[in-house]
């Protein structure tokens, strides 16, 4: 017997364009019940203003959507909500200043008689969804109070609350903790049982092998392919060649290194060390150096206050105690205007709140920190900066649809090359790096990779946090183990793999 599978939404012809320049070109999807479809496709290729259409949130557009064999045409997120569609964005949208079960229940506030808002209620129906999916937030915490990976799971059981029937997930895993993505994929496999119709976006391979069970490919605004993967037997490495191929329209055979290789040597010559670095409750006698053309790895679990040593090496954290040497002179950084003036810099994990400027365009992003360098006689050299971000356009293939563009236009992975210019066109003496390929496809992370190899080779010296631990292994030179805020092994060369990484971890674990 022929298994009837129910489509619960069709996309027929959709076809989208900002400003005259066309993102969409004739999308036609159907996902069924119970099935978790996963949109694939490089930085810009349109995946995100496709199930914003989905979601009432871009509304002009050609083309036809059906839920249940009905045509809908969602007028905003509210009325996706109505006709049974939620979303989770890339961009966390919550209220920093609101507690979280305010921000879940947003515009549904329970009302006692004398319509105040009900708080009891609220945070015990935030307390019975969190309870779902094993959040430990308390509801009555303010949001801001909130590390990025907790406020995701918040956006999630936002979205939750909503018991939706078609679940848009648009990179829900960028910022999670190994355990935040287990949490979430046994959610996900859940609604799947339940019949839900989810369409997923992410760029990390195996998190499609994980939960989907097929996936479209888009490329340039057109639909390439749909691959069944419950129909594949090849092994995964095979798959995700071939998945990379239909994204970039390279041949499999021409698909090369996703590392660059590394430091053949390293000189003696130190250019940046820390010494005792000490915050209470953070990390205790932190100390290190990094040596001409070496990268840097520090690893450990989240929490281990890698984070914070960063911040508090670009000012932008105090810390109690310690000392900072840039080639061999003590140095001193009360803020990041300091570090900066010094020539380090910090691509920071929190790309919104502290890495671009949205309402300015390409150019002047990229130039922020270099303005100095494009002033002639205390007039800022137009044509310099102008080569400059056509350079960096160039060197990480940046999706625009104009020069002109201003970056909160910009899809998220592109909003992060923006970022990953301006520092690297920042010629720092130190580049602090903290999740540098947070949404960022894997054609432009191989060549973030390189760019950052390169700038170790020309004397920079890179100190990088990644939560990816292959990202980590594929391109450290050395690795400094973090584990409760201390330095607890060291690792050089091919000693820097899984297992030594987890056993420097564990064997330090109370
Ligand atoms: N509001 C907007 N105004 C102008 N252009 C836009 C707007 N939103 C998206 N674009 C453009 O549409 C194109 C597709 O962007 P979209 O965000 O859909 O890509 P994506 O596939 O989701 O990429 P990513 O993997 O980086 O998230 C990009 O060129 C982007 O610059």
């Amino acid at each position: 017997m022929v298994r009837v599978t129910e489509v619960m939404l069709e996309t027929k012809h959709i076809k989208k364009a900002f400003g005259g320049i066309t993102v969409l070109k004739g999308i036609n999807l159907e996902i069924k019940k119970g099935e978790v479809h996963t949109l694939l496709g490089a930085n810009g290729a349109g995946k995100s203003t496709l199930i914003k259409i989905i979601d009432g949130i871009h509304t002009d557009f050609e083309g036809e959507i059906f839920i249940n064999g009905e045509r809908v045409r969602p007028k905003n997120p509210n009325d996706a909500r109505l006709l049974g569609i939620g979303m989770v964005h890339q961009e966390l949208s919550l209220i920093p200043t609101l507690s979280v079960a305010e921000n879940v229940f947003i515009g549904r506030l329970p009302k006692l008689a004398n319509g105040l808002v009900n708080f009891k209620k609220l945070y015990r129906d935030c307390a019975n969804i969190f309870e779902e999916i094993n959040i430990t937030i308390k509801p009555n915490e303010m949001v801001k109070n909130l590390s990025i990976a907790d406020r995701q799971m918040v956006e999630i059981a936002k979205m939750l609350s909503h018991q939706s029937e078609i679940i848009l997930l648009d990179e829900p895993t960028s910022s999670l903790s190994d355990d935040g993505v287990e949490r979430l994929f046994k959610t996900v496999e859940k609604l799947r049982e339940n019949g839900k119709a989810i369409i997923f976006i992410t760029h990390k391979f195996e998190e499609i092998f994980a939960i989907s069970d097929r996936v479209t490919v888009l490329r340039d605004g057109q639909q390439i392919d749909t691959i069944d993967l419950n129909m594949e037997t090849a092994p995964h490495s095979q798959l995700e060649t071939k998945l990379v191929s239909l994204m970039t329209g390279t041949h499999e055979d021409e698909i090369g290194e996703l590392y660059p290789k590394k430091a053949k040597e390293i000189s003696d010559e130190v250019v940046f060390e820390v010494q005792d670095y000490t915050q209470e409750g953070k990390y205790d006698q932190i100390s290190f150096q990094i040596k001409r053309g070496e990268i840097v790895g520090l690893v450990g679990l989240k929490g281990a206050g890698r984070t914070e040593v960063i911040r508090s090496i670009f000012g932008r954290d105090t810390k109690q105690s310690g000392r900072t040497f840039l080639n061999g002179e003590e140095i001193t950084i009360k803020n990041p205007r300091d570090a900066i003036k010094k020539g380090i810099g910090l691509i920071s994990e929190d790309r919104k709140e502290e890495g671009f400027v949205g309402c300015l365009g390409l150019k002047e992003n990229i130039n922020l920190t270099t303005i100095m360098d494009t002033v002639t006689f205390g007039l800022i050299n137009k044509a310099k900066e102008t080569k400059k971000m056509r350079d960096y356009i160039k060197k990480l293939n940046i999706r625009t649809t104009s020069e002109q563009a201003l970056v909160r236009n910009l899809s998220g992975g592109n909003q992060q090359k923006v970022v990953i210019s301006k520092w690297l066109a920042a010629n720092c003496k130190v580049l602090l790096i903290d999740e540098p390929t947070r949404g960022i496809d894997v054609k432009a992370k191989s060549e973030i990779y390189q760019l950052i190899r390169d700038l170790a080779d020309n004397g920079t010296a890179v100190l990088m946090i990644t939560s990816e631990l292959p990202e980590l292994i594929g391109l450290s030179d050395r690795a400094l183990v973090m584990h409760e805020g201390k330095i607890v092994n060291e690792l050089v060369g091919d000693a820097i793999n899984d297992e030594n990484i987890m056993n420097s971890i564990f064997k330090h674990s109370a």
